[in-house]
C-alpha cells in the first residue's frame, strides 16, 4: 500500500502499470491495459478459432450421426427445424442458457462492473434473467394455441394476416442480425486483441465451424453443441470466480478485494494527468454514493439496469431463436427449462463480472475507456492474474459463447426464411426435402452474411458496449404487441403494426434528439452515452405497447386462436410423445406454475433484491463478503446443474448409444432385420401378438418362481 498519495506508484500491489518519467515529469500510469499488444501469438488465435471450430464441427456432426444410428430419429425437415418437439428439461436449460451468453455476457458485464461497481454485475443479470423467466409463460402459450407451428412469424401471420406477418418478419431480422452483430464485434475484438489475428479474418472464421455443424445437423446438432458449450463456460467460470476471491495470490479473498475497492475509490488519490490518464479508472466513481464501488446507490448503474431491461426484453421476446427452443422442448419440460435456464444465467454474468470486473479495478489496471468498451475488461483481469493460461481460457470460452449464441442465431434466420417466406410465398406445397435443402442454403448464407456483417461494423467503429445498449431502441417497440399476440385475445392486427413501427421511429426520434440537445452533436460517442439510451430505449418499448393497447380496446379482435391451431406440419409422423403431454389441463397447470414462479422470481430479482441493499448504503466488509459468498455459491450450484441434468435425464439414452457403439454393428444390422421381418409376421396374423404377449408373462412368473426357489435354497443352506 502507498504511504503516500504523491507517491510513485501510488499502490505498490500495481507498481508494475507506474513508472517514474526521465525529465522529471514525474508518476505516469501506462496509457492502457494492452497497448495494442496482444499476450498470445496468432498461431494460438487461430488454433482456438479454426481447431475448436473443426471439432466442434466434426464432433457434433457425429454425435448427431450416433443419435440417428442407434436412437433411430428420422432426419426430417420437421426434426431438422423442430428436434421432434420432445427435448427435455435439462436440456431445454442449457440450450437457453448458452443461447443467451453473448459474448456481451462475458465482456460487457465486466465493463459495466468496472463502470459503476457492484451494481453492474447486478443489474446486468437481473435485468437480462427476467425476460427468459417471462418467456417460458409465452413458451406455454406456444403449446396450448399454436402446437405446429415453427416459428413466431407463422403464429403472427396466422393471427394478423400478412402486413402484420412482413412488419414482425422485418423486426425478427433486425434482432437476429443486432445479436449476431454483437456476438462477432465483442469475438474479434477479443480475439484480436490477445492474439493479433486481424480483426476482419476473425470476423469471417469465427463462423466456420458452426456453419459446418449447424447444417449437418441443424436444431438439434446446435442443441447437443450447446450443451458442451455450456460445460466449458461453466468450467472456466467457477475457475475464474475461485482464482478472484479465494485462489489468486494478487487478490485471493473477498477481504483484500474489498480493502483495494476502498482504496483505489479514495478521494484522496491523485488522478491528474500523467499520474491517471482520461478515461481510466481513478479515485471516487462518478455518481456513486460518496463515490464507491460497493455499493447499490449507483445511478449509473441504475439506468444501464433500466436500459438492459428494455433492450433485452427485445432480444428474447423478437428473437425467433427462443420461440424455436419452446417449440422444441416436451410440453411438460418447456416451462421448467426456461426458469432453470434463466436462474442457472443470472450466474454468467453476476458471478463472472463480481469477479472479473470488479477484479480489474482492485488491481488498478491501467484499462482504457475505449478497451472497456470494446469489451476488454475480463481478458485483462485474466491476464493480470493467470497470465498467458488466463488468456487462453477467457478465449476458449468467449469462443464457446460466440459459437453457441451464433448456431441458434443461424437456426432462427434459417427457419424464418424456410418457413415464412419460402414456404409462405414461393412454395406453398414445398415437400419436407425441399424444406431441408432451403433451410441448408439459408444456413450457409447467412453464416457468409455474419462475417462481413462483422466487417462493416469494424470498420464503421462500432463497439460492443454502443450496439448492447442501442439494441432496444431499435427493437423493444415490438415485445409488447408479440406478447400480446398469445395472451390478449383483444389485441388487434393494425394495432399491432402501428404499435412496433410508430414506437420504434419514435424512440429513435427521441434518442438522437436527446442527444443533439445533451451534447450538441450526434455521433457513434454522443448517440451511446446513457441519458439518450434510456430515453430511446423506453420511449420505443413503452409508446410500442401503449398505441397497440389503445387501439385493441378501441377495435378489439376478440380472437379465438382458431386459426394458429391450424398452422401445419410439413412431414406428419408418428410423435414419441403420449397424446396427454398437450392435454389442456396440464398445459394450464404448467402455465399456473411458471405465471407463479417465474413473477415470483421476476419480483424478487429486480425489486425485493435490490431494496434490500439500499439502507447497506456503502457496503461494509462483512456485507460485501455476504455479496461474495452468493456470487461463487450461485456460480457452482448453476454450474453443477446444468452440467449434471441433461446427463441425468438422458441417461437411458447415452446408455443405449454406448451399447449400440460397443456392439458389433453388423449384429446391430441383423438384429434390426429380423425385428422388421417378427414385426411383418405379426402384422399379417393378428393372434400372434396376442400369443407372444402371453408367451412373455408366462416366461416372466417362471424367471420369478425360479427365483425365489433359489434364494429360499440358500436360505436353508
Ligand atoms: N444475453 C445477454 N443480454 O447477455
Amino acid at each position: 500500500m502507498a504511504s503516500s498519495w504523491s507517491q510513485c506508484p501510488p499502490f505498490e500491489f500495481s507498481s508494475k502499470y507506474y513508472h517514474v518519467a526521465g525529465d522529471g515529469g514525474g508518476c505516469v500510469r501506462q496509457t492502457s491495459f494492452f497497448g495494442g499488444k496482444p499476450v498470445l501469438n496468432q498461431g494460438v488465435g487461430y488454433s482456438v478459432i479454426l481447431g475448436f471450430g473443426a471439432f466442434f464441427a466434426v464432433f457434433t456432426s457425429f454425435l448427431v450421426w450416433l443419435e440417428k444410428r442407434y436412437v433411430g430419429s428420422k432426419h426430417t425437415s420437421e426434426w431438422f427445424n423442430t428436434a421432434g418437439r420432445n427435448v427435455k428439461t435439462g436440456l431445454i436449460a442449457s440450450v437457453i442458457v448458452s443461447q443467451w451468453t453473448w459474448a456481451a455476457t462475458i465482456l460487457q458485464s465486466s465493463n459495466v462492473a468496472w463502470e459503476y461497481g457492484v451494481s453492474g454485475p447486478f443489474w446486468y443479470a437481473s435485468g437480462a434473467t427476467i425476460q427468459v423467466l417471462l418467456f417460458g409463460v409465452i413458451a406455454i402459450e406456444i403449446k396450448r394455441k399454436a402446437p405446429h407451428a415453427h416459428t413466431v412469424c407463422e403464429i403472427v401471420k396466422a393471427r394478423w394476416g400478412t402486413a402484420a406477418h412482413i412488419v414482425f418478419l422485418s423486426f425478427c431480422f433486425l434482432t437476429n442480425i443486432i445479436v449476431t452483430a454483437m456476438l462477432l464485434l465483442g469475438g474479434s475484438a477479443v480475439v484480436n486483441a490477445l492474439t493479433g489475428v486481424n480483426i476482419y479474418a476473425a470476423s469471417f472464421l469465427i463462423p466456420l465451424g458452426v456453419i459446418v455443424y449447424t447444417l449437418a445437423g441443424g436444431l438439434k446438432a446446435t442443441f447437443l453443441a450447446s450443451y458442451i458449450h455450456s460445460v466449458i463456460v461453466h468450467v472456466v467460470l467457477v475457475i475464474f470466480v475461485y482464482l478472484v476471491y479465494i485462489a489468486s495470490s494478487e487478490l485471493g479473498s473477498p477481504s483484500i478485494v474489498y480493502n483495494r475497492l476502498v482504496e483505489v475509490a479514495s478521494k484522496s488519490r491523485i488522478c491528474k494527468e500523467p499520474v491517471s490518464h482520461h478515461g481510466q479508472s481513478c479515485g471516487p466513481a462518478s455518481g456513486n454514493y460518496k463515490g464507491s464501488y460497493l455499493t447499490m446507490l449507483s445511478s449509473g448503474g441504475l439506468v444501464f439496469g433500466i436500459i438492459n431491461i428494455v433492450g433485452n426484453f427485445g432480444t428474447v421476446f423478437v428473437d425467433n431463436g427462443y420461440w424455436v427452443s419452446a417449440i422444441a422442448a416436451r410440453p411438460s419440460s418447456t416451462h421448467k427449462g426456461y426458469l432453470l435456464g434463466g436462474l442457472v444465467w443470472f450466474a454468467v454474468p453476476f458471478s463472472l463480472a463480481t469477479s472479473l470486473g470488479l477484479g480489474a479495478l482492485a488491481l488498478d489496471l491501467p484499462i482504457t475507456e475505449s478497451e472497456a468498451s470494446r469489451g476488454l475488461v475480463p481478458p485483462a483481469t485474466a491476464i493480470a492474474l493467470v497470465g498467458k493460461g488466463g488468456s487462453v481460457l477467457l478465449l476458449t470460452m468467449l469462443f464457446m459463447a460466440v459459437t453457441s449464441a451464433g448456431s441458434s442465431e443461424l437456426i432462427a434466420v434459417s427457419s424464418l426464411c424456410t418457413y415464412d417466406i419460402y414456404r409462405t410465398y414461393i412454395n406453398p406445397d414445398a415437400s419436407g426435402k425441399k424444406i431441408l435443402q432451403v433451410s441448408r442454403g439459408i444456413i450457409l448464407a447467412f453464416g457468409c452474411f455474419m462475417g462481413m456483417l462483422a466487417v462493416i461494423l469494424n470498420k464503421a467503429g462500432v463497439s460492443l458496449g454502443w450496439m448492447y445498449l442501442a439494441m432496444g431502441v431499435l427493437i423493444g417497440s415490438a415485445v409488447i404487441p408479440i406478447a400480446f399476440m398469445l395472451l390478449w385475445r383483444k389485441a388487434n392486427a393494425i394495432g399491432a403494426i402501428l404499435g412496433a413501427t410508430v414506437g420504434c421511429v419514435l424512440g429513435i426520434i427521441t434518442w438522437l434528439s436527446v442527444t443533439k440537445i445533451e451534447y450538441g452533436r450526434v455521433n457513434l460517442d454522443t448517440t451511446g452515452r446513457n441519458a439518450p439510451m434510456l430515453a430511446g430505449n423506453l420511449v420505443s418499448i413503452l409508446t410500442g405497447g401503449a398505441i397497440h393497447a389503445i387501439c385493441s380496446f378501441l377495435s378489439p379482435q376478440n380472437y379465438d386462436w382458431g386459426t394458429t391451431k391450424k398452422i401445419t406440419v410439413v412431414e406428419k409422423e408418428k410423435s414419441d410423445l403420449p397424446a396427454e403431454e398437450y392435454k389442456e389441463e396440464k398445459l394450464l397447470r404448467a402455465k399456473a406454475w411458471i405465471v407463479k414462479w417465474g413473477v415470483g422470481f421476476t419480483v424478487v430479482i429486480v425489486l425485493l433484491w435490490p431494496l434490500l441493499t439500499l439502507p447497506a448504503g456503502d457496503f461494509s466488509l462483512g456485507y460485501f463478503t455476504f455479496w461474495a459468498v452468493i456470487a461463487i455459491a450461485w456460480g457452482t450450484i448453476g454450474s453443477i446443474a446444468i452440467i449434471a441434468l441433461p446427463i441425468v435425464e438422458s441417461w437411458e439414452t447415452i446408455k443405449s448409444v454406448i451399447l449400440g457403439m460397443f456392439t458389433n454393428d453388423r449384429l446391430m444390422e441383423k438384429v434390426e432385420e429380423m425385428n422388421l421381418r417378427l414385426h411383418t409376421i405379426m402384422l399379417a396374423i393378428p393372434e400372434s401378438e396376442k400369443i407372444y404377449l402371453l408367451e412373455k408373462e408366462k416366461a416372466k412368473r417362471q424367471e420369478a418362481s425360479e427365483q425365489e426357489t433359489s434364494i429360499s435354497a440358500a436360505g436353508q443352506a
